[in-house]
């Protein structure tokens, strides 16, 4: 028996296949993906094994992770019901895992309608940076005092990057800033980028200034712990350029900008559990 099985290996499910290979070994993970060519591929690439289909992933490991889209989520968590009866049949208990965004673990246990035991069922949420063991990670059993459960899916996702426990009403939000949140970040490298071209840098030369920025300014955020502004202050020389460009960012709603890309991505979050 297998500890993690991973349904789904796109690109979040992708990123925690390759974490949980480094962290429990390929040898303990097992894959299926409905597009049957990538789960192989994958496989191949990381020494994992790739299941015939998915209820196959279930018999085959302990933890399952459910790493499809929300609006599939249903019809693929209610085709496991009889592989997760027979295996509870047979002695073997299992915990489900969703990463789906907004979708609540009492919609999930709803999909799960001809279930013959109480399953347990947590949620992640996490981030494509997980991929090479930065990313932001929640984790919520949504208050059912599952501490073994939680362990075994931090011990799976153990070099996916920083994993925290959360209460599941956070969890829509966590999603806004931290699920969605490399996307923003990618387009303002980007953007860094282009400016960069336009003031007469090579593009190449521009990015890695720009994604190394982005870097630093991350980590001295996480390691001096003062706060943002503060950290701004101190790049900002009085009567210099930076306060100039800050001043440009605030003429054009920088700051309101991401604020309110935060809060759509929530709106969202929300629906997308309905
Ligand atoms: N992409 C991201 O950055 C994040 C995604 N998520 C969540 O991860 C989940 C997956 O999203 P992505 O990886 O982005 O989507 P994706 O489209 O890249 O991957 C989904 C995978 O599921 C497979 N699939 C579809 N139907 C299936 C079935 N019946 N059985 C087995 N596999 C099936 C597809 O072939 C595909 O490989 C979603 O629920 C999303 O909310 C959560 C956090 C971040
Ligand atoms: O865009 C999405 O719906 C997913 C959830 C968090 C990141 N990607």
């Amino acid at each position: 028996m297998r500890r993690a099985a991973f349904i789904g290996s796109g690109n979040m499910g992708g990123a925690l296949i390759r974490a949980a290979c480094r962290a429990i070994g390929p040898e303990q993970v097992i894959i299926a993906d409905y597009a049957r060519e990538k789960a192989e591929a994958l496989a191949a690439e990381l020494g994992c094994a790739a299941a015939a289909d998915n209820a196959a992933a279930v018999e085959g490991a302990e933890v399952i992770f459910l790493c499809v889209k929300p609006q599939v989520l249903s019809g693929v968590a209610a085709a496991l019901v009889p592989a997760l009866n027979a295996c509870h049949g047979r002695g073997e208990d299992k915990t489900l895992v969703s990463i789906a965004a907004g979708v609540e673990i009492a919609a999930l246990r709803g999909f799960l309608q001809d279930i013959s035991w109480d399953i347990p069922i947590l949620r992640v949420m996490p981030n494509t940076c997980a991929a090479i063991g930065k990313g932001m990670l929640a984790l919520t059993d949504g208050g059912a005092g599952n501490e073994a459960g939680l362990a075994a899916v931090e011990a799976i996702l153990a070099d996916a990057g920083r994993v925290e426990r959360i209460s599941e009403g956070l969890m829509d939000q966590f999603t806004a800033v931290a699920g969605c949140g490399p996307a923003y970040v990618y387009q303002f490298i980007e953007a860094l980028a282009d400016g960069g071209v336009m003031a007469g840098l090579p593009r190449a030369q521009a990015q890695t200034y720009a994604a190394q920025t982005l870097l630093g300014a991350a980590a001295m955020v996480l390691e001096t712990g003062k706060h943002p502004g503060q950290l701004k202050d101190e790049v900002c020389s009085p009567g210099g350029s930076t306060i100039v460009g800050v001043a440009a960012l605030e003429e054009h709603g920088f700051r309101s900008a991401a604020i309110q890309a935060v809060m759509a991505a929530f709106a969202k979050n929300k629906e997308l559990g309905k």
